[in-house]
């Protein structure tokens, strides 16, 4: 059986799926050529992360596929009530993820509460009093030990959050429409561990207490965070969003930002992607990465042998 990973896989994936018997390719095709290429090559199953659209179109041109394997968690690439409508399997890799996406989180409200991304661009060639200027004007930093983060969506990824901030010294409080009450169990290399249970706070009360929020739901129709939201938030508020595109308002966060409503925002993803609007992209409060939550080495090789495992268990 051919599998085509057209978005990338581990070689640790790779391996675990040659080894039994599966002959992968690792060829990036262009979207259009696509459907000619699986046809061509007699692929019976596609995997992809978010880059490669699997759509009617696609499907339809491609009748002998039997699966496709999201190598990540968000499917909205991926017509997956169509898929099964023609018989394909669709899976993906819900929690291989989430620490990675936890971490960039961290690495944003890090970077944005000490101006790292600001500092970056504009540390001086040379230049005693610009220098000085710039430690005075990133003089005012803040810790994020003793502050409260707001999680809008605790699912894995948002639990994962939630771990490293309770272990950062934070007060934590979350907003889920399906969840009530959750215990969180941290671990420690020493065997040792500590639980905690974080009781579900309504939504306008997480926005007008949090310091920090970040939003970590599926892809929408409609913004988790626009104006309406912002209002209610205290002033100073940092903003993180490596979920989707589209949660929230950009042009809102924008003008939040430009009115000190907001301090800074972590951006991963964005509602023009893969080109942010110039805007966002030269905004002076904003940190930006390009959609790296799940790009970690340790990331890519469990979600490469999750997908190895599941197409294995799945065609045997
Ligand atoms: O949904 C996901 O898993 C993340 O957004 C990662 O997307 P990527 O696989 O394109 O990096």
């Amino acid at each position: 059986m051919k599998i085509l990973a057209n978005d990338g896989i581990s070689q640790k994936g790779i391996s675990l799926l040659e080894k039994n018997g599966f002959d992968v390719i690792t060829t990036n095709v262009a979207q259009e050529q696509l459907g000619h290429f699986i046809n061509k090559n007699e692929v019976t199953g596609l995997l992809v992360r978010s880059a490669t659209k699997v759509n009617k179109d696609l499907i339809d041109a491609c009748p002998n596929l039997k699966l496709v394997g999201r190598g990540g968690v968000g499917m909205d690439n991926i017509d997956v009530e169509y898929a099964h409508k023609k018989g394909i399997q669709v899976i993906n890799t819900p929690s291989a993820s989430s620490l990675s996406v936890a971490e960039l989180v961290f690495a944003h409200l890090y970077g944005g509460v000490r101006f790292l991304y600001d500092a970056n661009r504009n540390m001086p060639l040379e230049g005693d009093s610009k220098f000085k200027q710039l430690k005075k004007s990133y003089g005012n930093g803040k810790e994020l030990a003793g502050k409260t983060l707001g999680i809008i969506g605790f699912g894995r990824i948002g639990q994962a959050v939630a771990k490293l901030a309770l272990g950062a010294g934070m007060k934590v409080v979350f907003f889920d429409p399906l969840l009530d009450d959750v215990s969180l169990t941290l671990s420690f290399f020493d065997g040792q561990s500590v639980t905690f249970h974080l009781k579900k706070t309504d939504k306008e009360e997480l926005l007008r207490i949090s310091d920090f929020i970040t939003v970590h739901v599926p892809a929408q129709k409609n913004y988790v965070l626009g104006k309406k939201e912002f209002d209610l938030m205290k002033d100073g508020v940092g903003i993180i969003n490596a979920a989707r595109g589209g949660v929230i308002d950009e042009v809102a966060l924008v003008d939040a930002l430009e009115s000190d409503k907001v301090s800074f925002a972590g951006m991963d993803v964005y509602e023009s992607e893969p080109r942010p609007e110039i805007r966002i992209l030269m905004h002076p409060k904003i940190s930006l990465t390009p959609h790296i939550g799940g790009a970690t080495n340790e990331a890519q090789d469990r979600i490469g042998i999750e997908l190895a495992e599941q197409i294995i268990s799945h065609f045997k």
